[in-house]
């Protein structure tokens, strides 16, 4: 794989050097394409991604893990209401049917929109290892337009583990599931304890989410996480 001169620190961050900035321009540097990929590559002392004893069965519907996400949500009116299926091993396929409320260009889906959708797919796969887990970097790829009205047949899988980071990828299809790919991405997630969104969350849909059972039931599902 070409790399550029991003160099990865020992967190896993890569840092620019700099006289690889270019300087005069305001807010530009000449971070390279591949500058993003060292922390997107698994270490080499990274395992296989294991799937839960209690994981659905492929083909089952994964069920959303809040009601209000904008992914996967089903109380959003705009929201994406992704629903990913568990497919072999730790990966998913998911749907989505792009809206006039989810235009960037006249016609044509927003980039932020697909990236939301290939962000929600790679999260629902940590359902399938009972982790929870937070995206800390997302790489995408737009390589066609995907028109209002389409469907963006959308496949993750969960590539290696390393301590709290979780590596994945992802694609959307057009046309149909063997259609050609629209786009792609590339994510690092990492876990997180419940208190993640305890402690960060707004306090009232906190609340609100703590006097919900069904969300209640979701929380402790990941709590029991062997
Ligand atoms: C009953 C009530 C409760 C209800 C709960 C319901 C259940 C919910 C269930 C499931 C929800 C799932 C929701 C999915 C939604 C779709 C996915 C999203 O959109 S998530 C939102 C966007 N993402 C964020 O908001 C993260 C914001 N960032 C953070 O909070 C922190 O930065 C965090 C947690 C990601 C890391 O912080 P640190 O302090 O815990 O850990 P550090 O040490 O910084 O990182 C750990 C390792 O990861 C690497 N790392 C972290 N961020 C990185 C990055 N951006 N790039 C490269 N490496 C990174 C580090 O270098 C380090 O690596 P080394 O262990 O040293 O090897």
């Amino acid at each position: 794989m070409a790399r550029g001169p991003a160099q990865a620190t020992d967190t896993g961050r890569e840092r620019i050097p700099r006289k690889g900035r270019v300087s005069g321009v305001s807010g530009a540097t000449n971070r390279p394409e591949s500058a993003g990929r060292p922390s997107l590559t698994p270490p080499p002392d990274a395992t296989a991604p294991a799937r839960h004893p209690d994981a659905p069965a492929p083909g089952e519907l994964l069920g959303a893990h809040y009601d209000q996400c904008f992914g996967c949500g089903e109380g959003l009116p705009h929201g994406l209401h992704l629903a990913a299926r568990a497919d072999e091993g730790v990966s998913v396929t998911a749907e989505f049917t792009v809206q006039p409320a989810h235009q960037g260009a006249p016609g044509l889906a927003h980039g932020g929109v697909l990236a939301t959708a290939l962000d929600e797919t790679l999260g629902s796969l940590n359902w399938l290892r009972r982790a929870i887990a937070v995206t800390g970097r997302l790489e995408s790829d737009f390589l066609r337009p995907v028109p209002v009205g389409s469907v963006l047949y959308l496949s993750a899988r969960c590539t290696a583990v390393a301590g709290r980071k979780i590596y994945s990828s992802a694609e959307g299809r057009i046309g149909g599931p063997d259609g050609p790919v629209a786009v792609r991405a590339e994510a690092l997630f990492i876990e997180v304890k419940l208190d993640h969104f305890t402690q960060n969350g707004r306090p009232e849909e906190i609340r609100a989410a703590m006097s919900d059972p069904d969300q209640v039931k979701v929380a402790r599902a990941f709590e029991v996480n062997p």
